[in-house]
This record gives C-alpha cells, structure tokens and sequence, in this order.
C-alpha cells in the first residue's frame, strides 16, 4: 500500500490541493476544510459531533498554511488555526471514498448450501472470527444458517439479539407461529407462499428474517423456498431492459389490513443507487400489493407485464435453493435482497424467529470492520 503522507500542498483557487506520495491528489474547498475543523471549538472529540451549525460556518478563506509529511495547519482570514493529519485527509478521494461503500454482493441461483455459511452456534456467539463469518455469508449471499441452537424460542432469542436485536412490529418482537390464526396472515396458515420479500407495505422492510423450524410432525412438506432476487433484477435487465426499468421507476402500493392495523407504502420493487447503479433492494411480495388506480393503460400493462416477467424467475425452481429447515438449525437471510416462501405443509409445523432492522445488522457487520 503506497503511503497516504502529504508530498506537497498547492493553492488552486479557493481550495487546497493535497498531494500525497502515492501520487494521488485531493482537491478540498476552503468550505469543507474549515467545516472539518477538529480542533475543541469546532468539534466535540468525545462524541464524534460537529459543535457549530453549519449557519456559523464562517465565509472565510485561509489567509496561510504549512505542512510537514504527516500534517496540514491553516490559518484563516479571521485567525482561527486549524489542524488536520494526512491519514485524516487522505480519506476522501472520492472514488476510493464511494467505492468503499458500495456492498459486492455474490449474485447467486440454485442450490448454494455449499456455498452459504453453516456455523455451529457457540462459534457465532463466542469467537470474532465466527461472528465476522456469518455477516460475511449475509453480505456476500444474503444467508446464513447457525446450527447447535437450542430448539426453543429463548434459545433463537440469543441467536437474534446477536444479529443486531430484535425488531419490534406489529408481529410482536420474537415470534413463534404455526396455522393459528394469530395474524391476518397467509404466514399463519398451511398454504404454500410463493417467493417473496417481507414487509412492502412498511415504510422500511425489516433487515433481517430469523427463522427457526422448532417442530413439523405428523406432516409432510412445509419446504423452504429462497431465491436470489438480486440475480433475478439482473437477469431481468439483461432479458427484459424496459420491465427493469419500469420497476425502478413504479411505485407499487402495498398493505397490510388487520383489526386495528391499515399499513400501506409505495415504492419501487427494484430500488437501485442512482449514484452507483447498484441494486439496493427489491420489494417484491404478489399477495400483499394495494389495488392501484393507473394513470394510463399502458403503464397498467406495463405493470402486469414487468411484474409477471420478473415472477417468473423467482418462480423458476431452477433458480431456487429448497430445503427444510430442521430443528436446531437457524436460517437467517437478507429481506433486502434475499426472497423466501415455503410450500405447502401438513401435520403441526412451529417456527420461531423475529427481524432485525437493516440499520442494526450493517451496524453489527461495520463494528466488526466488515464494511464502511
Ligand atoms: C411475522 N411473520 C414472519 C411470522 C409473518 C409476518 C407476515 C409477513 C407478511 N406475509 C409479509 O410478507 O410481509
Ligand atoms: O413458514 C415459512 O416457512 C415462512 C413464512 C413466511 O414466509 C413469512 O413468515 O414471511
């Protein structure tokens, strides 16, 4: 890795031009330099927290500077004297700045249990490394499955707090279901579900689902269903561009009516960073779409169309992984990313789980030096 020291600092109209020995240049204006500050007046060290609004930024520039290999001082047309360290500045050269942001994603289809992690329990919970393991599964693939977890609802508790903790909806925080009637939800019922994403009608889909099979006796079927719907965002683009196009452009409505709840929220089914490109999440659930007024027939058949066109490669089993969870065994996947269903099922099928919000697993994953 060259080193970020400063070689030289030049002047360039009202910005500061630092270049460091890894011939590497960044240009920052009078404004941001000032804004980032660092000294006691400026900047409250222990909290990580500008101390000024930015209506007190002064308009001023600096009137001198200095600097050795390692830092930059300035002295501004109203005296302050600020000081900043190379490690500090070299930081934001901005496609190194925004590629270190971006997720790498491993799009997947198919069967990838030899692919995704499995990692017994007491490794995620006690060691860094086993921790560090499993949120790399979920950055790369969107899976992880933890074995050795005790087949009770506490037990997964353990498993869920240590994901990021557990979210909190109108499901309760940890939830333990089976085809009783709890919810006025197909989940709480033997039929088959067809792929899908979580929570479309909340105005954030949760992060995280965490599901635990603890019991399915006296029955058969009840298979889980995961798909890549990420691969499936791509494939569509590269098949059918102007259906990829329309979903990340067409707001869907979704709901979600019970006694006492009416959640609805629209949003594209392909959200994609106008900045990078990338996918950033997929919104896709056929049961829970609103009925939608359109504002022309063709951007209704444009819906049915693209919204068809892209089932039809989550529906493909070729491009799904299935298999059963087992007792002990703790599924956790990416409701950003990752679609899940199940089939059909006879017999008493118990599963437990809950959700942990985006923010709190990447928070987790960033703690542990995983992303920026
Ligand atoms: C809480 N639990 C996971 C059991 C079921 C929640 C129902 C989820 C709903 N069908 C949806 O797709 O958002
Ligand atoms: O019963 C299952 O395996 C999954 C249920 C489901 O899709 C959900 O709760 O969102």
């Amino acid at each position: 890795m060259m080193s970020k020291l400063i070689e030289r600092v030049s002047v360039v109209d009202r910005a500061l031009e630092v270049h460091f020995e890894d011939r590497k240049s960044i240009k920052f204006e009078d404004c941001w330099l000032r804004d980032h500050c660092r000294c006691p007046s400026c900047y409250h060290a222990e909290t990580y927290q500008r101390a000024n609004h930015i209506l007190d930024l002064p308009d001023v520039t600096f009137s001198s500077f200095d600097y050795n290999k390692s830092q930059l001082f300035i002295t501004w047309s109203d005296n302050h004297e600020s000081t900043y360290s190379h490690k500090f500045l070299s930081q934001f050269n901005y496609k190194e700045w925004r590629e270190s942001r971006r997720l790498k994603p491993l799009l997947w289809h198919g069967n990838i249990h030899n692919k995704v992690l499995k990692i017994h329990v007491d490794d995620f919970l006690n060691s860094i490394d086993g921790a560090k393991r499993v949120f790399q599964s979920l950055l790369d693939y969107g899976v992880a499955l933890i074995s050795g977890v005790g087949v009770s609802l506490k037990d997964t508790e353990e498993v869920c707090k240590a994901l990021g903790g557990v979210q909190h909806t109108l499901f309760g925080g940890m939830w333990q279901f089976s085809t009783k009637a709890d919810h006025a939800d197909t989940a709480y019922t033997n039929l088959p579900l067809a792929a899908h994403n979580d929570n479309t009608y909340f105005t954030e889909a949760s992060g995280l689902q965490i599901l635990h099979c603890l019991e399915h006796k006296n029955g058969k079927g009840g298979e889980t269903i995961l798909v890549d719907g990420f691969n499936g965002a791509r494939e569509l683009k590269k098949e059918f561009p102007e259906d990829f196009d329309f979903l990340t452009k067409f707001k869907v409505e979704a709901e979600y009516i019970e006694d006492g709840y009416h959640h609805t929220y629209s949003a594209p089914v392909i959200k994609v960073n106008s900045d990078t490109g990338d996918i950033v999440q997929i919104r896709f659930n056929v049961y829970d779409r609103a009925p939608m007024a359109f504002n022309s027939g063709e951007n209704c058949r444009s819906y049915y169309r693209s919204l068809r066109n892209l089932a039809k490669y989550y529906e493909n089993e070729s491009n799904q992984w299935r298999f059963k969870l087992q007792p002990g065994t703790v599924m956790v996947m990416d409701n950003f990313r990752v679609l899940h269903g199940r089939t059909s099922f006879s017999g008493s099928r118990v599963l437990a789980g809950s959700y942990v919000s985006r923010s709190d697993w990447l928070n987790r994953a960033r703690t542990l030096n995983l992303i920026k």
